[in-house]
């Protein structure tokens, strides 16, 4: 049985999930915000000691590698491993993965652990799938539309979710598959959206039994908080705090007017 958006929206804010984010140096408070707004809780805990303990009591794990060192991918390695011995759903994403050896190495062994749900842009789904890109750093340089084989080639890999974001979001988990319409054009225009989406995917994935449901569920709060956000704000700088507004507004039953089709 599928929760739709509006169902999935309440039972994150009945269950306020525990979200453990290991993320970019960048992302880090704007995500915990963005999560906080939405109705979950997050916690940043990365280090390699602690990392593997706490994934087994959170309700689920955001691992991004936007500002890599081994320490770090020590410490994602060892709460994958918790998150894994804990059944907990684990989201990736694979940041700029393309943009040096290193990074692509440690993306690809990431992605043979087979993440529960897999959430980049056009760019980054593109290459991690070995398919040609013009990624160049961590924003896209490639519409979605021509990363759709690629996101369900690597679901087939995977056997999980995999969503691809840009100005229209596409989800599939190799069987089905949706596009979500909305957003804004002021969205890439703020650092660290698509990194805080990403954990956002995470804390529905703890909520919702299916991770395709939950991918499409934070798509679509993001849709409906951007739309909504981008007509009251003059530039980047007074949108993020209106869409963090935005997010902490929206009521379950908006999510039902977001444009979605199967693809
Ligand atoms: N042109 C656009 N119009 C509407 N919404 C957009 C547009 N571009 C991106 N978005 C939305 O912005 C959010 C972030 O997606 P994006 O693809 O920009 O992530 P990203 O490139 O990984 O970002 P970052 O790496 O900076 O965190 C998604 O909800 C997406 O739907
Ligand atoms: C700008 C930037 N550089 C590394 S991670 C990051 C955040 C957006 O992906
Ligand atoms: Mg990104």
């Amino acid at each position: 049985m599928t929760t739709p958006p509006a169902e999935a929206l309440r039972a994150l804010r009945a269950q306020t999930p525990l979200v453990q984010c290991i993320t970019n140096f960048v992302a880090m408070n704007f995500s915990a915000n963005v999560l906080l707004a939405a109705g979950a809780a997050p916690a940043m805990i990365h280090c390699a000691e602690e990392s593997g303990d706490f994934a087994g009591v959170v309700g689920a794990l955001s691992i991004n590698i936007g500002t890599l060192s081994p320490p770090w991918v020590d410490g994602m390695r060892a709460a994958i491993a918790g998150a894994q011995a804990a059944h907990t759903p684990w989201v990736l994403d694979p940041v700029g993965h393309f943009a040096t050896p290193y990074r692509a190495r440690v993306a690809q062994d990431l992605v043979d652990l087979r993440p529960t749900i897999i959430r980049g842009n056009a760019s980054e789904i593109l290459a991690l799938a070995g398919e040609a890109s013009d990624g160049r750093g961590v924003d896209a340089s490639d519409p979605v539309a021509a990363a759709e084989g690629a996101a369900r080639a690597l679901a087939a890999r995977t056997g999980g979710t995999v969503a691809i974001t840009g100005a229209v979001d596409f989800v599939t988990d190799g069987a089905r598959a949706l596009r979500i319409h909305g957003g804004h054009p002021l969205m890439p225009r703020v650092t660290a959206t698509g990194c805080a989406l990403s954990s956002l995917v995470a804390a529905f994935a703890a909520v919702t039994e299916d991770p395709f449901d939950a991918a499409t569920a934070a798509l679509t709060l993001f849709a409906a908080a951007g739309q909504r956000a981008g007509p009251c704000a003059a530039g980047p700088g007074s949108f993020a705090p209106a869409f963090l507004d935005a997010l902490y507004l929206a009521r379950p039953e908006d999510l039902d007017w977001i444009e979605r089709h199967a693809a």
